[in-house]
């Protein structure tokens, strides 16, 4: 099949870049929003990732890569830290997020040292992290994510990225990822499918992420799909909605659903314990939350103030 069938057929809602435009004479012909400009925010990260990711195979091509895994401690195991915490606590196992800026929100947090916040995170009883690798819309690192990973922190780590090719999820793992998150509005099935079955033979977890009922029963019908993130925050809009955990869990679909052996992770937009009972009551064991824990002075305390009560013992 062609990409734009691809795209057509599964309501993939992110186009990848096109090529480049065939050159004809003085000036290149561009026409705005006919194929050539990012239509969101969600696109132009992609688009930028796919000539980043190109850049960072040169350097570091899959074989020299694939040799650097073999001096890696194995992944740690990610879904079932965030069994544990949920059956520990009686609420959803939290991810916690390490994340400096974000497109919709800008800078977050001006004394930004992420050993730190992953060591009060842990305090603070986080089962988790994800941690942001993007630099240019996020302010992220690989750095970071290996400097926490060699900080003696124990939560399994989950490399926040845009994926869009295998190589990103073998480089990952070299420095120290442990799970992974696979965009549904990205990626098509077939990708998904295949990107699972190598962070399975890494030992790596996979967050696959949804935002619309589509994107849902999509997802629901691949093989080898054990963890699926909903993500209350439209990428392309911005617009937070802590209600489409629920609308994606309930009905019909909610009841096939709880036939699956898979664990839900409601993602963006939690601020309270109220939020986090909605979330819960939906159905999700797990949550992914960033801004409203990197925002306070103490992430670690402001836990038990998200979940209204201390959840590190
Ligand atoms: O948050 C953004 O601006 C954003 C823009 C484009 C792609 C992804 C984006 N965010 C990823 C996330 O959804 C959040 O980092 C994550 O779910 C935590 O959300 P929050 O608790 O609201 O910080």
């Amino acid at each position: 099949m062609y990409q734009n069938e691809v795209v057509e057929s599964q309501g993939i809602k992110i186009r990848r870049r096109p090529p480049p435009l065939h050159y004809v004479g003085p000036f290149e012909f561009r026409l705005q929003n006919e194929g050539n400009t990012p239509r969101n925010i969600l696109e132009e990260i992609v688009w930028h990732k796919d000539k980043e990711v190109a850049q960072m195979k040169e350097r570091k091509p899959l074989y020299t890569l694939k040799k650097a895994l073999e001096n890696v401690p194995p992944a740690r195991y990610f879904i079932g830290a965030l069994r544990d915490a949920n059956q520990r606590t009686g609420l959803p196992g939290l991810i916690a997020e390490v994340k400096k800026a974000s497109p919709s929100r800008g800078i977050l947090r001006e004394d930004f040292n992420p050993v730190e916040i992953a060591q009060a995170y842990e305090k603070g009883g986080a089962a988790c992290f994800s941690v942001l690798t993007d630099e240019k819309y996020f302010k992220g690192s690989f750095e970071n994510l290996q400097a926490i990973r060699e900080a003696g922190v124990k939560c399994p780590l989950l490399m926040k990225e845009f994926i869009v090719e295998v190589w990103q999820i073998y480089y990952g793992r070299s420095k120290g990822a442990d799970a992974v998150l696979l965009i549904a509005s990205v990626l098509p099935d077939l990708d998904i499918k295949y990107m699972i079955k190598i962070c399975k033979i890494l030992g790596m977890a996979t967050l696959v992420e949804v935002h619309d009922e589509r994107e849902m029963d999509h997802v629901l019908a691949i093989e080898g799909v054990e963890l699926i993130g909903i993500n209350n925050r439209n990428l392309e809009t911005f617009e937070v909605d802590i209600g489409n955990t629920k609308k994606l869990l309930e009905g019909e679909r909610g009841e096939l659903i709880r036939l699956k052996d898979i664990l839900f992770v409601g993602e963006s937009g939690l601020f309270t314990p109220e939020d986090i009972a909605i979330v819960q009551e939906a159905g999700v064991k797990a949550v992914l939350v960033g801004e409203s824990l990197i925002k306070q002075s103490d992430p670690g305390k402001a836990i038990s103030v998200l979940f209204g009560r201390d959840v590190s013992e």
